[in-house]
């Protein structure tokens, strides 16, 4: 039988934790803050964004949250990350992505105090990926590690195609599958839009992580017997549904349940475990600034 591995009740496995170091901050007098700022009027960043201010509140964890309209300078929101960096009481800041065209991508990531730095897109926490030593891992690929983990999924040894190559997921789940530490010691192979025959590659692949963006791009015939293959794919796809919309993973999921032992369904997989680990960074980054230690699941 297929292991279909339920994403929100590892990800609720590691909040209950989560709440126990927030109390233990607490106890020490310090309140974890986040602050989020949405540059967009899309409705799927603003979902997001609520879901983890959401989140934040029902672990105790102080959520601070500015929007801005798509249409304003870019120095308008550089002002309110400075303000952000600034605040003794917020512990991590996120900028939601993306952000509009006319505002430099690379810049609001540097405008970011590396401290607070939640996501670990600043490049100096590029950079400490890369070399090994992690001050934050990136929340969807961390995620990805403790579904692997919970799920009795060794990476080490194993061969993992890492299909997509985003700042977000791609780059940093190929630097962490590689690294000489649990959840990596994996051979490690990455494709893209311009990779020749991708099927080729995913079938010869023990771990498959799905994360193209591009709604069912990887089926059954592209994997094989007994694999694992993990779906970071949240397509937004027109239906006829309350919402108008279904929510389509990069996996093909009923034809590659039929051939992968482990398999993350989308929703309900990745995605509960990206605000977790969003949460973690939150409280570690509370932990160190606060330099109160507590000890994270
Ligand atoms: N600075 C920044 N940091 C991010 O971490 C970040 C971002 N920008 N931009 C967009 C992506 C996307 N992302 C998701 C988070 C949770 C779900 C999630 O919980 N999804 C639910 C379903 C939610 C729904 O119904 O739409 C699930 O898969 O079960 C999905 C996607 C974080 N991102």
């Amino acid at each position: 039988m297929t292991h279909v591995v339920d994403g929100n009740a590892v990800a609720n496995r590691i909040r209950d934790d989560l709440r126990n170091c927030v109390d233990a901050l607490e106890d020490e007098g310090v309140t974890p803050g986040l602050a989020t700022v949405l540059m967009s009027e899309d409705a799927a960043s603003e979902t997001y964004v609520s879901m983890k201010q959401r989140a934040c509140e029902d672990l105790g964890i102080e959520g601070i949250h500015r929007e801005l309209d798509p249409d304003a300078p870019a120095d308008e929101l550089l002002e309110i990350v400075a303000a952000m960096n600034e605040d003794p009481d917020v512990h991590g800041v996120l900028v939601q992505m993306p952000v509009p065209d006319h505002v430099d991508r690379a810049a609001v990531l540097r405008s970011v105090d590396p401290r607070k730095d939640v996501d670990g897109f600043h490049p100096e926490n590029v950079g400490r990926l890369v070399a090994g030593n992690p001050r934050f891992k990136p929340c969807t690929p961390h995620g990805i590690q403790k579904l692997l983990e919970a799920a009795d999924v060794d990476t080490e040894g194993k061969h993992a195609v890492v299909v997509g190559r985003s700042d977000i997921v791609g780059k940093p789940m190929a630097n962490l599958l590689i690294q000489k530490a649990p959840g990596g010691n994996a051979t490690t192979t990455v494709c893209h839009s311009r990779t020749a025959d991708l099927g080729a590659k995913t079938r010869e692949a023990d771990i498959v992580i799905a994360a193209a963006g591009y709604p069912e791009l990887i089926d059954g015939s592209m994997i094989d017997e007994g694999a694992t293959v993990i779906d970071v794919g949240v397509n937004r796809v027109d239906a006829d549904t309350e919402k108008g919309y279904e929510l389509v993973g990069d996996v093909e999921f009923e034809s590659a349940k039929e051939k992968a032992d482990v398999i993350t369904p989308v929703p309900g997989g990745v995605g509960p475990m990206t605000i977790a680990m969003l949460l973690y960074n939150t409280v570690a980054a509370a932990s160190n600034q606060a330099d109160v230690p507590v000890e994270l699941p």
